[in-house]
């Protein structure tokens, strides 16, 4: 094969477009054995996130090869059990699957998840993460497969729980109570965890008037609230600003090394390195 001169290839280096990164991660991944659509998928994903942190992806993730290398090695990691048992197994699902009327959304999943250990579900818009948590959550059937979980659980759904008319305090009173709270208790709880986000609720604003990150910070603290020891989490930072996602995730590892299990639906595949467990539910069926 000729050689390409040198000139040349240092012009066609400048040509390059700066945003051909997507493209660059996008051949990196299958070369690496990732299937084209999935391929796709991960590549736009990525390139959303960077974009929602107004960064260039070869800015916020490095060289695009470097990052498929480290994505494909995160999500090859083997599933449970690799660890050190950390604690007692708050949830394990078993040969899980879900139909809707013909359309089967999940099939075969299994997942076991132990005090002190964060798992993510992962995978395409559509391919079943919320349908899965709803089933960890046991507000779905599944049509196979069992599902065990610890009593004590906390659910924080993707579109909020709240009530627009109803203030934090009353937020927090409604659902401590509902948990066996007392209403004093479950205010100066709701109060404190407020602080961890970086928020003090006003004492007479009613949750429609809060902005959409805020109200997702309520809806986080009410799932939380009662101290259960398996958080389900179904991307509770959508519309976090920087600072609040951050305290997120310091919040995770909190509830980790407090020997709390914690399942997390996400996008955010760069998070991954905090997690324990990685559950690609891949391209939607
Ligand atoms: N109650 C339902 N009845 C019929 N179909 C449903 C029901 N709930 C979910 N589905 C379908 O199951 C599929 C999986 O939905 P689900 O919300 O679990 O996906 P997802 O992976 O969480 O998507 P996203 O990333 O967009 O949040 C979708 O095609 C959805 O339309």
């Amino acid at each position: 094969m000729a050689r390409v001169p040198r000139r040349r290839r240092l012009t066609d280096r400048r040509a390059r477009p700066v945003n051909d990164w997507p493209l660059r991660f996008e051949a990196e991944l299958v070369r690496l054995g990732v299937q084209p659509q999935r391929a796709r998928q991960l590549s736009v994903e990525t390139a959303a996130q960077a974009g929602e942190h107004a960064a260039d992806p070869d800015g916020f993730f490095g060289p695009a090869h470097l990052y498929a290398r480290h994505l494909v090695a995160e999500l090859r990691a083997p599933l449970p059990d690799t660890r050190c048992p950390t604690g007692r197994v708050m949830l394990r699902l078993t040969g899980v699957g879900k139909r809707f009327r013909r359309r089967t959304v999940l099939t075969g999943v299994d997942l076991t998840v132990r005090g002190g250990e964060v798992a993510a579900i992962v995978g395409a818009n559509g391919c079943g993460k919320s349908t899965l948590l709803r089933i960890c959550a046991g507000l779905t059937t599944p049509t196979s497969g069992t599902v065990h979980r610890t009593r004590r659980v906390g659910f924080v759904p993707q579109d909020g729980g709240t009530a627009g008319w109803l203030t934090a305090d009353e937020h927090f009173t409604l659902f401590g109570v509902a948990a066996g709270m007392t209403p004093r208790k479950a205010r100066s709880t709701g109060t404190h965890l407020a602080s961890l986000l970086a928020w003090r609720p006003g004492r007479t604003q009613p949750v429609q008037e809060l902005s959409g990150g805020t109200r997702q910070k309520l809806n986080l603290i009410l799932g939380e609230l009662h101290g259960p020891d398996l958080l389900l989490l179904d991307e509770p930072y959508q519309g976090f600003d920087q600072g609040a996602y951050l305290d997120f995730w310091r919040q995770v590892r909190s509830w980790r090394d407090a020997g709390r299990a914690v399942v997390v639906v996400t996008h955010l595949l760069h998070e991954l390195q905090h997690v324990d467990h990685v559950l690609d539910l891949g391209a939607a069926a």
